[in-house]
């Protein structure tokens, strides 16, 4: 009984994917499914075959689907209980790809740290072809690896991350208190009163008035909902809608590239521009990287902003304490600024305080709401702990098997606000500290380079709304938002549901 419903999910599946191709038709679905039984059955005989060295493979009954639609309906059980069974390393099918999975700190960082036989740089090339829609000419241009790479490390690193902030600042007071003017006093669901003011005030911050920030927002949109499933390897035909606002978003960046050169954007983007023309990119592929930094600059930030401020309202007596600590860090500072001029006026901000209980619930909202997978291709053959893995494997680097695992977070689903507060604690597993317990911007070769901004940015976020609204929960309506666990490795989980809020702009 099981197996006929997994295998009637796995057909809904498959012709659900590929609507309008007529072997989906129900009439099918008996010699369909005495195939993949054949399949199976030559599947495992084969499985038998393999090397005792290779990585043990998670057992599946459907041929192609392998494990998808079991990992899909609740990917952290199903991981968790691989681990169990099979150890930190091991593979899974779904959907058409095998790929070897790593669940442990000690072996994540054993990959992190080898960064010869585990290399990101050629899906790194592959993803800005596929997904991003750049020439394979400029992708692999010298100019990309010489001058773009090292300019754009130097341009987030954190001395500089500092002026962006403060450009952050500045397009925050613009764009957040339109936002609370404009729900002022309204009972609203909490994500479209956050994203766009949040959007608006880092796509200002980077790209200056030049651009057609409103028109991108909508591109942006309907791009990112669907580029877990492009990195995963679906094809145009089967997302035509994303791959056509990726494309339309990339016209409303050539409009961007027509305008001159003002210096009223960030000086990132100015020797983004700069690169790319003296490079000789196409007016296309130069403002597809252009594209491509909204996406990065957005997609996790946008999801982050959300889940600070919604766990924090569901946590009424650290949200409390949080806005104590916003409350005197800002009076304290206009105490020694009295004269302050207003463009400086929130300069509190940033250079105001350290603000330790947020930072430290920054950290445990990107623990709680993340799901981030580092993926790597094995350069040579190379042994990791007893399996050998091959030359070309994909390998999954699995961060939320650490950030939920039980022994090194305690009480892992709970958003426990001080969790990090004191600094880096230790944590232990199997009674070994663990340096990488927390691991929200990845590691290694491919570690997030706006982490520095990130980090400031959700805290400058979060400091604005509670200093110029009161925000309460509708006490009418019980939803409440979870992570979207379904988008595995999709960055910081979108919320599934939303929370009901009342807006009220505080007078001062
Ligand atoms: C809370 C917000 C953010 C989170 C959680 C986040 C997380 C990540 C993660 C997990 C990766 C990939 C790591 C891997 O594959 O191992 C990444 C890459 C990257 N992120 Fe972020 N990110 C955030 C915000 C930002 C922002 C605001 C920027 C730009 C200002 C940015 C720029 C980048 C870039 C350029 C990369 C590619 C790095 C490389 O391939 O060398 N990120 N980020």
């Amino acid at each position: 009984m099981a197996l006929t419903s997994e295998m009637e999910d796995a057909l809904n599946l498959v012709s659900h994917r590929l609507s309008g191709i007529r072997w989906s038709n129900k009439d099918v679905a008996l010699p369909v499914i005495f195939c993949l039984l054949g399949y199976s059955v030559l599947h495992y005989l084969n499985a038998g075959r393999k090397s005792k060295l290779s990585p043990p493979h998670v057992g599946y009954w459907i041929p192609w689907v392998g494990s998808a639609i079991t990992m899909g309906k609740d990917p952290d059980t199903f991981l968790k209980r691989a681990s169990e069974k099979l150890g930190p390393i091991f593979r899974v099918t779904a959907a058409g790809n095998t790929m070897t999975y790593v669940t442990s700190p000690e072996l994540i960082s054993a990959i992190y740290r080898d960064s010869k036989s585990f290399v990101f740089f050629p899906l790194w090339l592959e993803l800005s072809e596929r997904i991003f829609g750049m020439s394979h000419d400029s992708v692999h241009s010298p100019s990309m690896r010489e001058e773009y790479f090292t300019m754009h490390h130097d341009e987030l690193s954190p001395r500089n991350s500092v002026f962006l902030l403060h450009r952050y600042i500045k397009q925050g007071h613009i764009h957040i208190l339109d936002a609370i003017n404009a729900f002022n006093g309204k009972t609203t669901p909490l994500l479209p009163f956050l994203h766009l003011a949040a959007y608006h005030s880092a796509a200002y911050a980077f790209f200056g008035y030049g651009l057609d920030v409103p028109k991108s927002y909508e591109c942006f949109r309907k791009f990112d909902e669907s580029t877990h499933l492009m990195i995963a390897g679906m094809p145009r035909i089967l997302l035509p809608g994303p791959f056509k606002a990726r494309d339309e978003g990339i016209k409303v960046f050539e409009e961007y590239l027509k305008t001159p050169l003002e210096d009223d954007c960030s000086p990132v983007i100015k020797r983004s521009r700069e690169i790319s023309q003296e490079a000789g990119w196409s007016l296309h592929d130069r403002a597809a990287v252009l594209f491509t930094e909204m996406w990065a600059i957005q997609t996790n930030y946008l999801n982050s902003v959300y889940w600070i401020i919604a766990l924090l309202l569901q946590h009424p007596e650290t949200l409390t304490s949080v806005k104590a600590e916003i409350e005197a860090a800002r009076t304290a500072w206009q105490v020694t600024h009295p004269d302050e001029d207003p463009e400086h006026q929130n300069d509190w901000m940033l250079d105001g305080a350290s603000f330790p209980l947020l930072t430290s619930a920054v950290q445990e909202t990107l623990r709680y709401s993340s799901s981030i997978i580092s993926i790597r291709i094995v350069q040579e053959p190379v042994q990791l702990r007893n399996v050998c893995l091959e030359k070309g494997e994909k390998v999954l680097s699995i961060t939320r098997a650490v950030h939920m695992d039980e022994e090194i977070h305690q009480n892992p689903e709970k958003f426990i606000a001080d969790r990090y507060l004191g600094g880096s604690k230790l944590r232990y597993k199997n009674g070994k500290p663990v340096a990488n317990h927390t691991m929200a911007f990845g590691g290694g070769v491919s570690m997030c380079e706006g982490r520095h901004f990130a980090s400031g940015e959700l805290r400058i976020f979060a400091a604005f709304i509670f200093t110029y609204a009161n925000i309460e929960i509708d006490p009418t309506s019980s939803e409440r938002p979870e992570p979207m666990t379904s988008r595995m490795g999709g960055g910081i989980l979108p919320p599934l549901g939303d929370l009901r809020v009342k807006i009220t702009k505080r007078d001062f």
